[in-house]
Formats: structure tokens, C-alpha cells, sequence
């Protein structure tokens, strides 16, 4: 967003460069994890094993399969039998618009055009949560069935693994409405970022746990079983609790379940919630995401690193997402946000961050 001095918004994810190195560096490190997780070492920091020939990467057949299933979810998504939900409006009703500011790089990575549409169909929206979500639960049962078929049955840490994101991918479509008022949909264009992060990224990473435990099958009690499903519940618990009580404040601030909670008033007319989930840290939601990251590792067991890597890509990521989100809090809410800073000092973790 422009400064009123007209000045250019600062640049974000280190500009052309970082952008530049994360188009390169996302890809190779997808294609690294995909390596590594069918070797037998199944060393995160190592080389990888060996390097596929062309004719190994290059199927007809498979561009041709991802395809039909993005016609597949595409004809889902244009089914007439679905409900509309309005998007956020911006605070004078209108729509900002963003000063091309002639960087090719940098554009394509973090897109510009807010909302790109053909006709009613909504590429940003369509791409974040249908194809890649539900294209990862399918990764992780194809991974579950092809352990059965050569285990006679699936581990319980497979079942867990599985249980949990299959949980969470069906608590975003089930609260497919809340997506709207995420960072993705609001502020971020449609670039490189969210299209291959949507569609690359997260179906063949976040189903690397899945793919960990097929090649590298791992021993798990029940009572350690019982922990680790805890985690993930307080996790869930968290993450769903933060997000509604959010959600439901925005959309209706006298809604009986948020009405009496503390709030902050901000000079755009919106309020602040500062108590409840959002008067314990200023990101509870992430707090919950991560609680269950971890909780979809610990089946992995401890003895690689691998299972482990999308926590810790994970918590990068939310960390550097709260401070963007920080940024843009600040120039919404300017002192009404330094007071809810002062009165909520911690980001994510309470009395740590
Ligand atoms: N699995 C994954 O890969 C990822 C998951 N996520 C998850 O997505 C979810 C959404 O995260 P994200 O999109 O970052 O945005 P958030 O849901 O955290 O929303 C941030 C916005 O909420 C509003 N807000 C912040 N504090 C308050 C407050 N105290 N009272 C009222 N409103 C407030 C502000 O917008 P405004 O005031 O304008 O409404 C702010 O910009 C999270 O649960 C996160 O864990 C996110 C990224 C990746
Ligand atoms: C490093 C890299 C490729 C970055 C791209 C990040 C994207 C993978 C994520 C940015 C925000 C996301 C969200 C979800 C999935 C991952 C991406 C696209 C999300 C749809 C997962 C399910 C949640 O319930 C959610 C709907 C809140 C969430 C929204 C943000």
C-alpha cells in the first residue's frame, strides 16, 4: 500500500533478490525432500542420494492426470449448488490500488492483482484450498493403502498421521468461508508464492510425514500414541477456537458468543479484541497450527530429522507472517495497534514470543 507521501510500500520477502532466490530455492528444496524421503538414509541436511533422469521426471501421462484433476476440482468448485460469501470490504469501500512499480521479478513472485477472476471464477480463491488440500489428503492415503498392501496393514502411526491432517484439511473446507478473511485472500496477489504454494507445496510437502513412514516405518505404543493425539487436540482446540472467535468478532461484534469480551477501539471503526484467545498472545491461531505441526511429527519417531522439516519450515513461515501481518496492523490501527501491543506484549508463545 502507498504511503501518503506517495513513496513506494517498502519491499517485502527481501525484494526482487529474495524473491528471485525463493523461486529457486522452493522448488529445489520440494524436489530435495521428495528425494530424500524414498532413500533409505533419509538425511534431511545430506546430498541427495541420487539425481533422476529426465525420462524418470518427464510423464505425459502424469501432467495429464494432474490436469484432469484440476478440471475435476475446477468443475466442482462451478457447481451452480454453492453458497456466495462476501469478501472483506476495505475501509472506504472501495478497492486500493497498488502502484505497479515496473519490477518484473517481484511481481510474478508476489503477484499484483488481488483478485484475479475470469468471469466468476476466482483463481485465488479456487487454488488455496481445493486442489492442494484435498490433492494432499489423497497423497496421504494413497501412502496409508500402498503400507497396507505391503505391510498387510497400515501403521498406527500412519493412521495418525493421516487422522490429523485429514482433520485439518476438513476443518478448512468445512469453514471454507473463514478463508476470506486470511492474509492470502485480503492483502497477498496471486504470484508464484500462492500458486505454487497452493499447488505444489502443499500436497508433496505436507504429505512428506506420509511418505517418511511408507519408507522408513516406524514402531508406536498406544499410551505414546494417546500423548501425541492430545497434542494435536490441544492444537486443534486452539487453532479452531482462536480462528471462530476472530471470525465471529468481525462479522458481528454484538454476536452473543464475542459481545462481552474486551475490546480496543481504532479510529477505522473496527475494534480490537483483547481478551479471550486474542488477549493471550496477538497470534493464538498460529500457537494452535504449530501445536499440531509438532503433533504430526512425533509418530515419526526421533530418529531423522526429515519428518521434522514442516514444523520448522512451519514456524519460519508463521514468524515471518506475523511480522508482515504486524506491519499492516500497524497502518490499519497506528496507536490503537502500540495499545494492544503494550496490553498483549507476546506474538505467539506466551512469556516467550
Ligand atoms: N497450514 C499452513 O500452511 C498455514 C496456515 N495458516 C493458518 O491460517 C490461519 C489464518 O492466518 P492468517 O491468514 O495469517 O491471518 P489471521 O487469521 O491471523 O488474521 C490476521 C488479521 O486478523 C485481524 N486481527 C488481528 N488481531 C486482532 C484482534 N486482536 N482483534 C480482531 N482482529 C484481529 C487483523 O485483520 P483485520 O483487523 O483487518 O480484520 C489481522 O490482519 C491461522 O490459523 C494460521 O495458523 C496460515 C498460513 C499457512
Ligand atoms: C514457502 C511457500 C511456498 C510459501 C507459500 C505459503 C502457502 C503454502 C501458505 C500461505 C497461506 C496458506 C494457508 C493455508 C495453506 C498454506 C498456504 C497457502 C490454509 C489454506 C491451510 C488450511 C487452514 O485451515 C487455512 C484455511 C486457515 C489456511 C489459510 C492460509
Amino acid at each position: 500500500m502507498a504511503s501518503p507521501q506517495g513513496s513506494r510500500a517498502p519491499l517485502e520477502f527481501g525484494g526482487p533478490l529474495g524473491a528471485a532466490a525463493l523461486m529457486l530455492l522452493l522448488p529445489a528444496t520440494m524436489f530435495h525432500l521428495l528425494l530424500v524421503v524414498r532413500s533409505g538414509p533419509a538425511r534431511l541436511l545430506g546430498p541427495p542420494p541420487y539425481l533422476p533422469g529426465l525420462q524418470v521426471l518427464w510423464s505425459p501421462r502424469m501432467l495429464l492426470l494432474w490436469l484432469t484433476w484440476l478440471g475435476l476440482q475446477a468443475a466442482l468448485y462451478l457447481l451452480p449448488a454453492r453458497k456466495v460469501a462476501e469478501g472483506q470490504e476495505l475501509k472506504d469501500k472501495s478497492r486500493l490500488l497498488y502502484p505497479i512499480n515496473g519490477n518484473p521479478i517481484y511481481d510474478f513472485f508476489l503477484g499484483r492483482e488481488l483478485n484475479p477472476r475470469v468471469w466468476s471464477f476466482d483463481f485465488k480463491y479456487f487454488c488455496e484450498l481445493r486442489p492442494g488440500l484435498i490433492g494432499w489428503v489423497l497423497i496421504n492415503l494413497a501412502m496409508l493403502m500402498q503400507e497396507a498392501e505391503l505391510r498387510g496393514s497400515p501403521s498406527l502411526a500412519m493412521w495418525l498421521v493421516n487422522g490429523f491432517q485429514l482433520l485439518y484439511v476438513g476443518d478448512a473446507l468445512w469453514h471454507e468461508e473463514a478463508v476470506l478473511t486470511t492474509m492470502d485472500i485480503t492483502h497477498d496477489g496471486f504470484g508464484f508464492m500462492l500458486a505454487f504454494g497452493d499447488l505444489a507445496w502443499v500436497p508433496f510437502t505436507y504429505s512428506l510425514q506420509a511418505q517418511f513412514l511408507l519408507h522408513h516405518p516406524q514402531p508406536l505404543g498406544l499410551p505414546v500414541a494417546s500423548v501425541i493425539c492430545l497434542i494435536n487436540a490441544v492444537g486443534y482446540y486452539i487453532f479452531r477456537g482462536a480462528n471462530s472467535q476472530k471470525n465471529t468478532f468481525r462479522k458481528n461484534p454484538s454476536d452473543p458468543r464475542v459481545a462481552d469480551l474486551e475490546t480496543i477501539p481504532t479510529a477505522t471503526g473496527r475494534q480490537l479484541l483483547v481478551s479471550g484467545w486474542w488477549g493471550m498472545v496477538r497470534h493464538p491461531n498460529y500457537l494452535g497450527d504449530l501445536i499440531m505441526a509438532l503433533a504430526w511429527s512425533l509418530p515419526c519417531g526421533v530418529s531423522h530429522l526429515l519428518p521434522y522439516f514442516y514444523l520448522l519450515y512451519f514456524t519460519a513461515l508463521l514468524v515471518h507472517r506475523e511480522a508482515r501481518d504486524e506491519q499492516q496492523c500497524l497502518q490499519k490501527y497506528g496507536l490503537a495497534w502500540h495499545e494492544y501491543c503494550r496490553r498483549v506484549p507476546y506474538r505467539i508463545l506466551p512469556y516467550i514470543y
